[in-house]
């Protein structure tokens, strides 16, 4: 019997469309570099110094040696592929590759960079668009033609989707294959699991501080319910674990000098993984509005993320909302605790 694997997957879906079978060249490029980003990985202090810090981006943000060769990897292995614009986190412009190319590639080529001396998960996101003039890059997330990531974890993980649900395939070291692990990854509904970085709750609004409160609040709150924190800083573990067992992560805007609009950028980070999270029945918002919707105005635009468990993203959006949408938080019926007291 014949395995089931990532060229296998691709072939099936890109036969008789020229079009689909230069996205699917893209994918495999990118899933090449993904296998030599991991070897790194997998060597760690063995491979040099890939924490250290090589410079800094326009907004502060720091950049570190294996930031710098994840992002040569994959633009390496996109120049053999029909990509004629490329948009990093780790290049202030959008670089022209092939002329002749119909596709426009935006990478985070490490996700999760603060993670990478602490043997812990990271990962190479990506989405891919249609190519058509130099703005490409900034189409909405609902004109991707495919979105996904690379996790470097225990096992490494190659999670697609192109627009027919969400596949996560499984690195076979010895044969260097992506094996299918799952055919349709689904986001359950409800959950008890939320991923923020709690040491922001001095900065955030009302409506997600809230939010969070009630959570913490668990059975004595309004939610009636105990939930867990999970948060790995890495925002591809957080995806992952999300698609496996449910839950919703946030990077909500905060007040502190350059994050009105959160940490996570729109094109290369929130899009990607909108469009994975949706194929597999969860959410994704601003925290009102869809992500796939907005259209972008900058490559390394930032913007407020929620994404998970659909249940969960959408009563979130009735935090901004306001109480009118939430009785259960009027003054009156506040805290479950004031009503059976
Ligand atoms: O440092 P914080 O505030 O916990 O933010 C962590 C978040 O920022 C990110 O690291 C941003 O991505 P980069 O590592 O690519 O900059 C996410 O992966 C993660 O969820
Ligand atoms: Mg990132
Ligand atoms: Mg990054």
């Amino acid at each position: 019997m014949t395995r089931p694997t990532l060229q296998g997957h691709l072939d099936r879906w890109s036969l008789a469309d020229d079009l689909r079978r230069d996205v699917a060249s893209a994918v495999l490029a990118l899933a090449g570099a993904g296998i030599r980003i991991s070897e790194l990985l997998a060597a760690g202090p063995l491979a040099g110094t890939l924490a250290a810090v090589r410079g800094h981006h326009a907004d502060g943000d720091s950049q570190k040696e294996l930031d710098v060769i994840a992002d040569d990897l994959v633009r390496e292995a996109l120049a053999a592929a029909p990509v004629a614009l490329l948009g990093s986190e780790e290049a202030e412009e959008a670089i022209a590759l092939d002329p002749a190319g119909t596709l426009a590639v935006a990478v985070d080529p490490l996700d999760g960079s603060s993670n990478i001396d602490t043997n812990m998960s990271v990962g190479t996101i990506f989405s891919i668009l249609p190519y058509g003039g130099p703005d490409s890059l900034l189409q909405p997330g609902s004109a991707q033609l495919a979105a996904g990531f690379l996790l470097y974890g225990p096992q490494v993980a190659l999670v697609l989707t192109v627009g027919v649900g969400t596949q996560i395939f499984i690195l076979e070291r010895a044969s260097g294959e992506f094996l299918l692990a799952q055919e349709r990854a689904f986001v359950v509904p409800e959950t008890v699991e939320y991923a923020v970085n709690g040491s922001n709750l001095r900065h955030w609004d009302g409506a997600i501080r809230s939010y969070v409160e009630d959570c913490q609040a668990g059975t004595d709150g309004p939610r009636g319910k105990d939930f867990n924190t999970r948060w790995v800083a890495s925002m591809v573990a957080d995806v992952y674990r999300i698609l496996v067992r449910g839950g919703v992560y946030l990077y909500p805007g905060d007040a502190r000098r350059g994050y009105a609009q959160g940490r996570l950028r729109l094109v290369y980070e929130a899009n990607p993984v909108a469009f994975l999270i949706e194929q597999a029945q969860g959410a994704a918002t601003d925290g009102i509005q869809p992500i796939l919707d907005l259209v972008p105005s900058h490559l390394h635009q930032r913007v407020p993320l929620v994404f998970g468990s659909r249940a969960e993203v959408e009563r979130i959006a009735r935090y901004h909302v306001g109480s009118a949408a939430m009785p259960e938080r009027s003054p009156l019926f506040g805290r479950r605790g004031l009503l059976r007291a």
